[in-house]
């Protein structure tokens, strides 16, 4: 079996081959969505909520996340992993590298990091080091703060335009991968044609790179809410394993996310 790395993500953007993504927080589900195909697992920080049962995703730590790295880490043999610095764990780079390594020896093979320009330095310095870096642009949820609530991002003209100039520094700065979360669909259709890495889409439409959601969503078992960008997939196959494979088939063949999963 081939591990999927990175280069093999961005062949598949060259290609023109939709990338499938899941969250995932502990070996068996890990194990479960590397034998159905999946292309790469993510440590989200949404632990914070679906796991620990927060409101948001402030209180996690390098340690909670280092946590379910060792164990995803543990249940996959081809998927890419890759892991989320939490809140406040990269504020400044001394202290990124720190973190960093904590998760890197916990089994991620990329760390993301929420943020635009200011991150540069990071990047840099990271990709110098050894990281490989993904980005998170759109909704950045350790914002909610400052958004004032989980919003769908880039809406108008003017902030549309400045999001695809911070992707494009992000991606000279060295990410390799870039999330994009809950903006409008022409915007996630923008940003995947305006950079090289592979864009992996969340609430920001059908024509991004790839497609992540919360394993928790997939399968309408979230404890808080279900943000309407995500899809039941359980409630139609009836089977954990069916649900999987009927999310992988329907990003790959284009019909997941419909407009009813998408923002305008
Ligand atoms: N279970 C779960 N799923 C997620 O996708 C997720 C988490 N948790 N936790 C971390 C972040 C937070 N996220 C969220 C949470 C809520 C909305 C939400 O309620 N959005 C509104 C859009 C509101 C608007 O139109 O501006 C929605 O209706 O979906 C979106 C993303 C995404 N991430
Ligand atoms: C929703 C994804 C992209 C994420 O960052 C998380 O699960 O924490
Ligand atoms: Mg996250």
């Amino acid at each position: 079996m081939k591990k999927v790395t990175v280069s093999g993500l961005l062949k598949k953007k060259q290609a023109g081959e939709k990338i499938t993504s899941l969250t995932a927080y502990d070996a068996s589900f890990a194990k479960m969505f590397d034998e159905q195909g999946i292309d790469a697992l993510l440590i989200g920080d949404s632990l914070g909520m679906v796991l620990q049962g927060e409101d948001d995703t402030l209180p996690v730590t390098i340690d909670d996340i280092a946590y379910h790295t060792r164990s995803v880490r543990a249940g996959t043999q081809r998927a890419f992993v890759l892991a989320d610095m939490p809140f406040m764990s990269y504020a400044t780079p001394e202290q990124t590298y720190a973190n960093a390594a904590k998760l890197m020896a916990a089994g991620a093979s990329m760390v993301k990091m929420e943020g635009g320009r200011w991150l540069c330095e990071t990047i840099q310095g990271l990709n110098l080091r050894g990281v490989p870096v993904c980005g998170h642009l759109g909704l950045t949820p350790q914002s909610v703060h400052v958004f004032g609530g989980f919003k769908v991002q880039g809406r108008d003209a003017d902030k549309a335009q400045q999001l695809i100039e911070e992707a494009k520094a992000l991606e000279a700065a060295g990410i390799q991968l870039l999330v994009l979360e809950c903006v409008p669909s022409s915007l996630g259709k923008a940003v995947s044609e305006a950079l090289t890495i592979p864009v992996i889409g969340i609430g920001a439409g059908k024509d991004t790179d790839g497609q992540i959601l919360v394993m928790h969503d997939m399968f309408g078992i979230s404890a808080n809410y279900m943000p309407k960008f995500s899809k039941n997939y359980l409630s139609e196959t009836g089977d954990l394993r069916k649900a999987v494979q009927q999310y992988i088939l329907e990003v790959q063949n284009g019909e997941f996310p419909s407009a009813e999963h998408s923002f305008e």
